[in-house]
């Protein structure tokens, strides 16, 4: 793992983005996308940027079941406001939320993911070490899957939705193997609240209750780090 501490959220996105200008540099043509708040300083930066994405195709992590793209909440609407509205992508893929069939859904992302291999997969990570929505005890070798949300993620999660009893306890997300099928990872963690996580995954051993610990076996994952974040390693 190659680790790369910075002092904050800035410093962070900036060193990020400086990732992403080599790798397109370099002819990377798909992207692994994630939401949540920590990577909303990189999408600001790249709507800032001169970055074109319109010839790249983006994958994302996760979705909430039971909501559709249009829903305020859904991830598909995340991407399109932070990020998809000032940089479209010739294709960006979002697991579906609304499947009928859930079989299906969780077959054809794996496909898509097949069909297109990620080029850089950008992670987040969970307070409690998680991947995506794959949360501890999750096998390493999930594909795409439906996903029982933890108490801690809800909780963590609820501060986007009015009422806590609005948060999905279901969700779809990429499985960690098709995490670790990516050619290259970028994993960004900011704030004190993270720093436990980081230290598990880090120094901890590789184990199933700490998803993130499977990136100790991936040949090319960088770590960006904020000090707050660092505070435990
Ligand atoms: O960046 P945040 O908002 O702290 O979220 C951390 C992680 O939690 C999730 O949002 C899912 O709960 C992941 O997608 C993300 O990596």
């Amino acid at each position: 793992m190659k680790i790369i501490k910075v002092k904050n959220v800035e410093e962070s996105a900036q060193k990020a983005l400086e990732i992403y200008q080599n790798v397109l540099n370099n002819g990377a043509r798909v992207l692994g996308l994630a939401t949540g708040s920590t990577p909303i300083p990189l999408y600001q930066k790249f709507a800032d940027s001169s970055l074109d994405f319109s010839n790249l195709i983006s994958i994302n992590l996760d979705e909430y079941l039971g909501l559709d793209g249009q829903d305020k909440q859904s991830y598909r609407y995340f991407m399109t406001e932070n990020l998809f509205q000032y940089k479209p992508f010739k294709y960006s893929y979002v697991p579906d939320g609304k499947s009928g069939n859930y079989e299906v859904a969780t077959k054809n992302y794996d496909q898509i993911i097949d069909d297109n291999p990620i080029d850089l997969q950008l992670l987040g990570i969970g307070r409690n070490g998680h991947i995506g929505f794959n949360e501890p005890g999750t096998s390493f070798k999930s594909t795409t899957h439906i996903v029982d949300l933890t108490q801690s993620t809800i909780d963590a999660n609820a501060r986007f939705f009015e009422k806590k009893s609005d948060v999905p306890t279901k969700a779809i997300s990429m499985g960690i193997a098709s995490v670790m099928s990516a050619k290259k990872i970028l994993l960004i963690a900011t704030g004190e609240s993270k720093a436990e996580a980081i230290a598990a995954m880090v120094n901890g051993p590789v184990t199933e209750s700490v998803p993130a610990s499977i990136l100790q076996q991936h040949s090319d994952v960088t770590i960006i780090i904020d000090e707050a974040a660092a505070s435990k390693l």
